[in-house]
């Protein structure tokens, strides 16, 4: 059991240092980094996928290499330029918005500058993750819109499933809903209420490359795969799911290792040529020390784990 603690380049949804556990088991490694604030019910299925991974392994994938999405935090244009062109070759670039303290006068350079690096025929999605109102969401996005010079798609423009419907019903840029499927008691809602063009899956939080499988296909909707901001052992298993996923119409979040200043191995899954290749991958001695936790966060890691550990065990096999 290895405790890492990874300082990221820009701040990115609140925080500045990710951390997590990793298990070796007898299928390879797996990851268990819930964010801090989730409590262990939460933390469970982030467990379940640690163990799927550490113990079970992956399905058979049926592609070979992932195209993914640059990710771009809330960042002032100038960086934004210069993260997209140092992507590894994406040529889609999702960007985040809504962040407290900013204006819409910086959502729109931040898009217009990602569209100067993307060039004309880079596809642009935002995520709002939840931030906006149903009024808010419907001006914003078409202001946005034209910024970007055409948006791909919203992920998650407001917080619950009725307004995601409202806003879809409203406008013509599509949605994508990322907190109603992995933070909700009922994921199917958003089919209910026609909520969503498009669906984000993260292995960990949705418990698994199986679980989310079994998900995607009784959602029936199109699926993009997305990190949960993990070292390059969690991006595996959300690499491992977009292999295995029948369709994947689009490029996948799961360039989020450039969002790191180091990783737990010595071959990061990072994109070339905007894709990343199928592949396992596994800790190393040299890059565990080089990442490791204080014994204090590592010990803060290891109760959590068991709390969690006896929430799973009393679960039916
Ligand atoms: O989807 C991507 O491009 C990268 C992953 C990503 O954006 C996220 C990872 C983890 C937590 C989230 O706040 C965030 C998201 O909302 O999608
Ligand atoms: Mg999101």
């Amino acid at each position: 059991m290895h405790v890492y603690s990874i300082p990221l380049r820009t701040r990115f949804r609140g925080i500045d240092v990710r951390e997590g556990l990793l298990v070796q088991g007898t299928a390879g490694w797996g990851e268990f980094s819930p964010f801090r604030e989730y409590d262990d019910a939460e933390a469970a299925a982030w467990w379940r996928a640690a163990r799927e991974a550490a113990e079970e392994g992956f399905p058979a994938p049926v592609r070979d290499a992932i195209p993914v999405n640059v990710t771009v935090p809330a960042v002032d244009a100038e960086r934004a330029h210069a993260i997209v062109r140092a992507s590894g070759g994406c040529t889609t670039a999702k960007v985040k918005v809504a962040e407290p303290g900013q204006s819409e006068a910086d959502e729109i350079a931040r898009l217009e500058a990602v569209r100067d690096a993307l060039g004309p025929s880079g596809r642009i999605r935002v995520d709002a993750n939840g931030a906006w109102d149903v009024e808010t969401a419907v001006a914003r996005l078409a202001v946005l819109d034209r910024a970007a010079g055409g948006l791909e798609y919203a992920e998650q423009p407001c917080a619950s499933v009725a307004d995601l419907a409202a806003v879809r019903r409203r406008v013509a840029v599509p949605v994508a809903a990322d907190e109603s499927i992995r933070r909700a008691s009922d994921p199917y809602a958003v089919v209910r209420a026609e909520a969503a063009d498009v669906i984000v899956l993260k292995v960990q939080p949705l418990g698994g490359v199986r679980a989310c499988l079994r998900l995607a296909d009784e959602l029936g909707l199109p699926v993009v795969v997305s990190s949960a901001l993990e070292s390059s052992v969690g991006l595996a298993a959300g690499i491992a799911l977009a292999a295995a996923l029948p369709e994947l119409p689009y490029a996948c979040g799961l360039a989020t290792a450039h969002l790191f200043t180091d990783d737990v191995t010595a071959e990061p899954l990072l994109p070339r040529d905007g894709m990343i290749a199928v592949r396992p991958v596994a800790a190393d001695a040299a890059a565990l020390v080089r990442t490791a936790a204080s014994p204090e966060q590592a010990g803060w890691w290891r109760d959590r784990l068991a709390r969690v550990r006896v929430l799973t065990e009393q679960e039916p096999a």
